[in-house]
């Protein structure tokens, strides 16, 4: 069974659309990216799969069951986190309160995750109780991830990962992505702005072209695809 499945969905903002019939899955175990230029809907893609946007037409399911009208928190107990866009960690409160929040949806075995993701994240556990608002913008994006993680997820939704990085921790972020679908057989939605970089640890990608699906397939068969130029650039 697909974990997550989108069947024709089209989401407007007023009168515009943004989002034309969308229909892409991501299977267990799978990384899957989203690409495309400026303004082509992959944000909007996110925040629809997450709940934080309701299509007007189309169906979402996650693990086989129908969320297209469900809550975000609802979505999170069917095995789905984020790591938003900006990654967005609670400034004031400590590492470790920030990665508490990410437990919301539970009520056992917080504190083996919290080591596990203390194992992941060595940095983390070195500075568990400082602000996070301290943090570097590389550690901040292994607080957010971290975070994510705290709800035993099934498929990750990751908005630019790399965005804002410096280029030494781009690698480590996409390494880690890497590393937690392998050791962890975590799937993984991602957008990202750079193509080549989130190809190189994809499975499958989609491109997006102004709300309208144009492409899809395994990633080598995208790196070299003529049709992504066109998407990011123009004809
Ligand atoms: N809250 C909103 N209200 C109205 N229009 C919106 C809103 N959010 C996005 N849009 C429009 O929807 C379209 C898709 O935007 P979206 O943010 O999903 O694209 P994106 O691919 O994530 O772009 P970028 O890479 O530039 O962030 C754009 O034309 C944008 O102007």
């Amino acid at each position: 069974m697909s974990l997550l499945e989108l069947d024709s969905v089209s989401v407007f903002y007023g009168q515009t659309q943004a989002l034309h019939e969308i229909s892409l899955v991501v299977e267990p175990g799978e990384i899957v990216c989203l690409l495309g230029g400026n303004a082509s809907g992959k944000s909007t893609t996110m925040k629809t799969i997450l709940g934080l946007i309701t299509p007007r037409s189309g169906e979402i399911r996650l693990a086989g069951e129908r969320v297209t009208r469900s809550a975000p928190a609802a979505r999170i107990r069917r095995g789905l986190a984020s790591v938003p866009e900006a990654r967005r960690v609670f400034p004031e409160m400590s590492v470790e309160d920030n990665l508490l929040t990410g437990a919301f949806t539970r009520r056992t075995g917080i504190r083996a995750e919290l080591a596990s993701v203390y194992e992941s994240f060595p940095r983390l556990a070195e500075r568990r109780r400082q602000p996070a608002g301290t943090l570097s913008g590389g550690e901040q994006q292994m607080l957010a991830f971290g975070r994510a993680l705290m709800s035993a997820p099934t498929l990750i939704c990751m908005d630019e990962p790399t965005m804002g990085l410096a280029p030494i921790f781009v690698d480590r972020v996409l390494d880690l992505i890497a590393a937690l679908n392998r050791d962890r057989g975590l799937a993984v939605l991602m957008v990202e702005q750079n193509a080549e970089l989130a190809l190189s640890i994809a499975h499958r990608g989609y491109v997006l072209n102004t709300g309208h699906l144009v492409l899809d397939g395994p990633a080598p068969s995208l790196i070299d695809n003529p049709a992504i130029r066109t998407a990011y650039f123009g004809a």
